[in-house]
């Protein structure tokens, strides 16, 4: 059996407090059997957010993957830590990466996808503009990594509006694709739902949506409606708000029933046309 679940959390920008809450939050899930794969979803900025970008760039310096891994480790599960900020494989001094990891429940890590689309948008809210490139750094690569019995894509947030991004994981062989986020209240309320929706129906994926919710110390107000979505696009859980998890059962039977009955990658007229995946 393979579980998936999301967490939704309101982080704050203290890596320690953060830790207590996803320890919380993963000790009330039921334990998964041996057999099971669990895969765990945190939202983005999951260890720190709403501080500023300064104390963002100090904590990508600290050791934050030694303390996901124990904790995938301790809960047994495959844990995809919505994302953390992290040096930069050049070293730049004055950014950081807004990075998705996954760790095994040995406790390894399996893989890291560098967030691709940075968030520079003028948004009618308090923030008015938001400029994620001017302390990160993008990434360039597409990740697909896989569990014992199912293939993941990783993406992040802003990443949700950029079809093309989940058609080459789905081409990939995805079958669940997991979009952590921070999305903000009022692109939310217009898009979150209708964009997840289109990605799992369009690719016949399962969708993990795993949202930050609340308001954050600098007064950032997120969406939340953290949500698991089937490949015929039903969400099959939703948490509007609060912290909170939500569980399903992936099903390969219903993933490959949708994908027989209406075959829209071999259908597909434009796939010749796109960048081949790395
Ligand atoms: O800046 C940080 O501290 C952490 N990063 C975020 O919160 C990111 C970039 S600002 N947020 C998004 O991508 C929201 C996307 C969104 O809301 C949309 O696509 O509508």
């Amino acid at each position: 059996m393979v579980r998936l679940t999301a967490i939704q959390l309101c982080s704050v920008p203290n890596v320690e407090e953060n830790l207590v809450s996803i320890d919380a939050e993963l000790a009330r899930l039921t334990p998964a059997a041996a057999s099971d794969e669990h895969i765990v979803v945190l939202p983005e900025c999951c260890l720190f957010f709403g501080g500023k970008d300064a104390e963002q760039l100090a904590v990508s310096k600290r050791s934050l993957k030694d303390k996901l891994a124990r904790l995938a480790k301790k809960y047994q599960v495959f844990l995809v830590a919505g994302s953390i900020p992290l040096v930069t494989s050049a070293k730049i001094e004055d950014k950081f990466t807004n990075s998705s990891c996954v760790f095994s429940p040995q406790g390894h890590e399996l893989i890291q996808y560098d967030k691709i689309h940075l968030f520079d948008v003028n948004v009618e809210d308090n923030e008015k503009s938001y400029r994620e490139s001017r302390y990160t750094q993008a990434g360039d690569k597409i990740c697909c990594w896989q569990a014992a019995t199912v293939n993941i894509g990783l993406t992040i947030c802003y990443d949700l509006r950029f079809p093309e991004l989940y058609r080459q994981l789905r081409l990939l062989g995805a079958d669940i694709i997991t979009v952590p986020s921070a999305f903000t209240v009022v692109t939310g309320k217009a898009h979150w739902q209708t964009l997840l929706q289109a990605r799992a129906i369009e690719n016949q994926v399962y969708i993990v949506a795993a949202g930050q919710q609340g308001t954050h110390l600098n007064g950032r107000e997120t969406w939340g409606h953290s949500m698991i979505i089937s490949p015929w696009g039903e969400i099959l859980s939703c948490i509007e708000q609060g912290i909170g998890s939500i569980s399903v059962e992936f099903s390969r039977h219903e993933l490959d029933k949708v994908r027989a009955a209406m075959p829209v990658t071999e259908h597909n007229q434009f796939e010749s046309t796109l960048k081949r995946p790395n």
